[in-house]
């Protein structure tokens, strides 16, 4: 009937969009290559629980997602968000770099509908796609009046992850997306979703305002190591860096000589933010660079950057990152 939920299909590319001449091929395949369109006549059960629209937003491996393509995708879901003929918005994406921009949304849709992110991890000509039946769930998820309130959200392999938490931990198994100690927020039974619990927000879970904002302030992630070269730090500053993340050590950890250079860093108004390369855990905030919290690299980034888009000064990036002890 016409009562259903209309759902905005904003696509962007990524596996869920490829296509290979091997039905075997799960690598090769050319990410980004099928139209939106495509994407929906491939599933036609989408028009028994919505009212869809699709809109191509980009056709390209999530490498290639910039700040551009973020601002863009916030400032339309936005918009589209305020009309009563929205019940919520889907976006198709690829994998690679799909919690960047799940945690972009996050931080800046100022609405409680629902937000979806979804990709795949073989390409629509594959021998058993994930596609088809991710992108059913999320738009069942998108239409479902259980989804409000829960920020913007991951689907793939039969799970609803937060955005806020769920990171790729796999670089080519179906069962990649995940937040080691937050969980998933539900399932899919079929194409339905099933929530564990009732909504909750993150702590301290930070917004932002991107309606007038054309660009974004560079941030960049040094991985730590032994070894390490302190003059990296100093290239990224001369190249336009505005704030820097390393994917520290551990909890944070950083040679003395690297110590010593983010010190300088910081007294001299560059924000360096020490996250963890251990892909999970928090990093406590110390003197010489502010601790990421529970915030792994590239969120780091994506939050600092938002930071340093209202100017926020080193106390209020310290706040954002939540990481005292
Ligand atoms: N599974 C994927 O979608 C990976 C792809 N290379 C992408 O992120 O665009």
């Amino acid at each position: 009937s016409d009562t259903k939920p209309g759902v905005i299909i904003y696509a962007t590319g990524g596996t869920i969009a490829g296509s290979s001449t091997s039905n075997t091929d799960t690598t090769g395949y050319k990410a980004g290559s099928l139209g939106v369109d495509i994407l929906i006549e491939a599933v036609p059960e989408l028009k028994d629980v919505a009212i869809i629209s699709g809109e191509q937003i980009a056709n390209i491996g999530s490498s290639n997602v910039d700040q551009k393509t973020l601002l863009k995708l916030a400032k339309e879901i936005n918009e589209k968000l305020k009309s009563d003929d929205t019940h919520g918005v889907v976006v198709t994406h690829g994998t690679d770099t799909l919690e960047e921009t799940g945690f972009f949304l996050d931080l800046t849709v100022n609405s409680e509908k629902p937000v979806v992110m979804v990709g795949a991890m073989r390409p629509a000509t594959a021998i058993s796609a994930d596609g088809p039946m991710n992108l059913l769930q999320a738009v069942s998820l998108a239409a479902s009046d259980m989804a409000n309130d829960r920020g913007t959200m991951i689907v793939l392999n039969d799970r609803i992850g937060s955005a806020f938490y769920t990171t790729k931990t796999n670089s080519t198994t179906l069962d990649t997306f995940m937040a080691s100690d937050q969980g998933f927020l539900g399932t899919f039974i079929g194409s339905k979703p099933k929530f564990y619990f009732e909504p909750s927000t993150p702590v301290k879970k930070p917004t932002f305002d991107i309606s007038k904002l054309d660009e974004l302030p560079k941030v960049a992630i040094l991985y730590s190591h032994q070894d390490q070269d302190v003059a990296l730090l100093d290239m990224l500053v001369d190249k336009g860096a505005k704030g820097i993340v390393l994917a520290g050590n551990g909890n944070g950890s950083l040679s003395e000589s690297v110590k010593t250079k983010v010190k300088e860093l910081m007294e001299n108004g560059v924000p360096v933010v020490r996250s963890t390369r251990t892909g999970s855990g928090f990093v406590t905030d110390k003197e010489e660079g502010i601790g990421s919290g529970y915030y792994n690299p590239q969120k780091s980034r994506i939050l600092l950057t938002l930071a340093l888009s209202e100017n926020a000064n080193m106390d209020q990036i310290r706040e954002y990152f939540n990481s005292e002890v």
